[in-house]
């Protein structure tokens, strides 16, 4: 199953060998820590390569630019943000990718795997709340909050040009819905390769509505 999955890695995303290596290394460092810190559900650790790596490299496929910061927030063991800045290190060296995650055993595990592969990665462990502005180029952030607290965090910590990618459900177009309530913004929806129903939404200029 892993095989199949490496290999559609490989092709859709034409990476090379040592970026498959480092995610093999990251797979290991997570199966290793999981049983104590519960980093994804032990259920979905059998398919990591599907449900996890190539769910994350959606994002970084959609929206990664050549520099700037790419800021992950709510990271929990690491995505998108550490699959993102496992491909940036092939495809974008010069993308710095923050990490924002408050529970201290899961940001030790994500500086544990930043220091092991090398990576181009600061983790930040404190509340996104707590953090002054970031400047972003790039915001994600998976699982962590409905969209419209999500645009909240957007608007504080993009740059003004700069971009926020959210992964979302079944319901984002009932989220949609009620984040255009409160705020204004331009969005593109991707539909997700690994869900169906889900969907990808990119978007751009955040401005209370
Ligand atoms: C449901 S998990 C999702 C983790 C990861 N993004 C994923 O998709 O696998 C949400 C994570 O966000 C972190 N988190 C929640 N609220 C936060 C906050 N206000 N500041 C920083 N981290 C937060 C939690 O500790 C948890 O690890």
């Amino acid at each position: 199953m892993t095989a199949d999955h490496k290999a559609r890695f490989q092709d859709q995303l034409n990476v090379s060998r040592e970026t498959i290596s480092r995610l093999d290394a990251y797979e290991a460092l997570l199966r290793k820590w999981n049983p104590a810190i519960n980093l994804v559900s032990p259920a979905t650790l059998a398919g990591v390569w599907e449900r996890h790596f190539l769910d994350s490299a959606q994002l970084f496929s959609i929206g990664a630019p050549a520099h700037g910061r790419w800021v992950d927030l709510g990271s929990g063991g690491g995505f998108p943000g550490l699959v993102v800045a496992i491909l940036a290190l092939e495809k974008c060296p010069a993308l710095e990718v923050l990490l924002v995650e408050s529970d201290k055993r899961k940001s030790a595990f994500l500086s544990t795997v930043a220091r092991e592969l090398s990576l181009n990665v600061t983790v930040l462990a404190e509340r996104i709340e707590a953090i002054p502005a970031l400047g972003a180029a790039v915001v994600s952030a998976r699982a962590l909050a409905p969209l419209d607290k999500l645009l909240g965090f957007a608007n504080r910590h993009l740059s003004p040009d700069g971009l926020a990618i959210f992964p979302k459900g079944a319901g984002w177009r009932q989220e949609l819905a009620t984040a255009q309530e409160s705020w204004s913004f331009k969005y593109q929806m991707s539909p997700s390769e690994t869900e169906s129903e889900a969907a990808i939404l990119t978007i751009t200029e955040v401005s209370r509505a």
